[in-house]
């Protein structure tokens, strides 16, 4: 289970921003084995501040931990010819690292591995970076074994993951306005974590997937509104409209019984380069600017909660909306949603079942690709892992 992970305490959080800003996968800095330790030193103490208030750590290891245990629960009970199944946590920057995972998939005599990204969008900045780690620990050093293996890479609009969003925000909307007409003038803010418009410009995958999650997840609370589980049906709509008061104006112009507008925003970019917008806390400035009243915020390119969740959407832009007199809930993230471990597992299930190594939008480099390791990697992989040629 590939993912980038989070210090589980303030002690790890300069080991985790230095692995991360040594990744050369992830950005390219001039002398960067000297800068990067340098850099996690200076961002260190607003980091370590953040963790603090959220707890003292990250809770990504726990999340996936327990998320890794349901899914193979269900995995030895809807395959029980590949059983017994067993997830490895396997992190980028932050323990357990790649590195002693692939060591210890060596010990117990692993033979056969899924490389999982736990990113269900694609980009070269996060699950390549994690597959290119894999290849190096494997593939260059071969020090993890004789393991066969195959790569499930994207996975943003898999059914599962959607409903599971999907479910999410309608119970967000349903219990934090009660009022159908207030509940149904709601912007929907899907946020993501934003990307620098070079790696964007490079022909990265994940703002485009991005939305197309985005997409699938309004088409189903769509389908949820038509069937009368959404936000609003008409009857009620026109009810409420006749003896509300409602204090948004948007509201009770336009009561249209259907799934919420929305949406889709970025956020916590750093350093001074251009990177994908419009911004997260612009938007909500913005809406209210419009005489918004309401809106809801969606993490859609996360799976459980971390550092964004937890600090930037909950106390950076839960003060930024109460400024701007928006009325904000944010949806939880997907952690041991039981529909959404379900799907971990039938994604799994159904990769066993086509016996495909790679998919073949994996194939497909960025066209301004320059990482000699990418192309490696893809090959490497495609081939099962074994026989590399470097
Ligand atoms: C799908 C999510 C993410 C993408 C895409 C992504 C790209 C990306 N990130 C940086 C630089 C930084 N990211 C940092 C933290 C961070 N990044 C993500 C997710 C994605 N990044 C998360 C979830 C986190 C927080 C970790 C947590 O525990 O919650 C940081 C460190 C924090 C800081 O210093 O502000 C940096 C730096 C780049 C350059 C990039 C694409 C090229
Ligand atoms: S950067 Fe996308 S394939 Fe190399
Ligand atoms: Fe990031």
């Amino acid at each position: 289970m590939l993912n980038m992970g989070g210090p589980s305490d303030l002690e790890e959080v300069h080991p985790f921003l230095r692995n991360l800003f040594l990744d050369r996968d992830l950005m390219r800095l001039p002398l960067q084995p000297i800068l990067a330790p340098l850099i996690a030193r200076r961002r260190s103490p607003s980091i370590v501040e953040q963790y603090a208030k959220i707890g003292g750590g990250s809770p990504i290891l726990k999340h996936t931990i327990a998320q890794g245990e349901m899914m193979c629960k269900l995995l030895d009970e809807m395959r029980p010819e590949s059983a017994p199944h067993k997830a490895y946590p396997a992190f980028r920057y932050a323990r357990p690292l790649v590195r002693p995972v692939m060591q210890r998939l060596k010990e117990d005599g692993v033979k056969r591995a899924i490389a999982f990204s736990q990113y269900p969008q694609y980009s070269c900045s996060t699950t390549g970076s994690s597959l290119n780690e894999v290849f190096r620990s494997c593939g260059i050093d071969r020090d993890a074994g004789d393991v066969d293996w195959s790569v499930v890479d994207r996975w943003g609009t898999h059914p599962g993951l959607v409903e599971a969003f999907a479910q999410l925000i309608q119970t967000t909307l349903n219990e934090h306005w009660p009022d159908p007409v207030e509940r149904q003038s709601a912007v929907i803010l899907f946020s993501a974590h934003s990307l620098p418009m070079k790696v964007v410009n490079r022909g990265d995958p994940y703002v485009a997937e991005v939305a197309g999650s985005v997409s699938a997840v309004m088409q189903r609370l769509g389908v949820m509104a038509a069937n009368g589980e959404g936000s609003a049906s008409v009857t009620e709509l026109n009810a409420a409209h006749s003896g509300s008061n409602t204090t948004s104006p948007t509201a009770s112009k336009n009561p249209i019984p259907g799934p919420n507008p929305y949406r889709l925003v970025w956020q916590s970019q750093v350093g001074p380069q251009p990177w994908m917008g419009p911004q997260t806390g612009d938007c909500i400035k913005g809406l209210a600017k419009l005489g918004y009243k309401n809106a809801v915020l969606v993490p859609i390119a996360f799976t459980s909660d971390h550092i964004e969740t937890l600090y930037e959407c909950d106390v950076e832009y839960g003060h930024v909306a109460k400024e701007a007199g928006i009325n904000m809930a944010r949806v939880p993230a997907l952690n041991e949603h039981p529909v959404f471990v379900r799907a971990l597992a039938d994604i799994v299930a159904h990769h066993l079942d086509a016996g495909e190594r790679v998919s073949t939008q994996m194939m497909l480099r960025c066209p301004g690709c320059v990482n000699e390791t990418c192309g490696k990697q893809k090959e490497w992989f495609s081939r099962g892992g074994r026989s590399a040629t470097v």
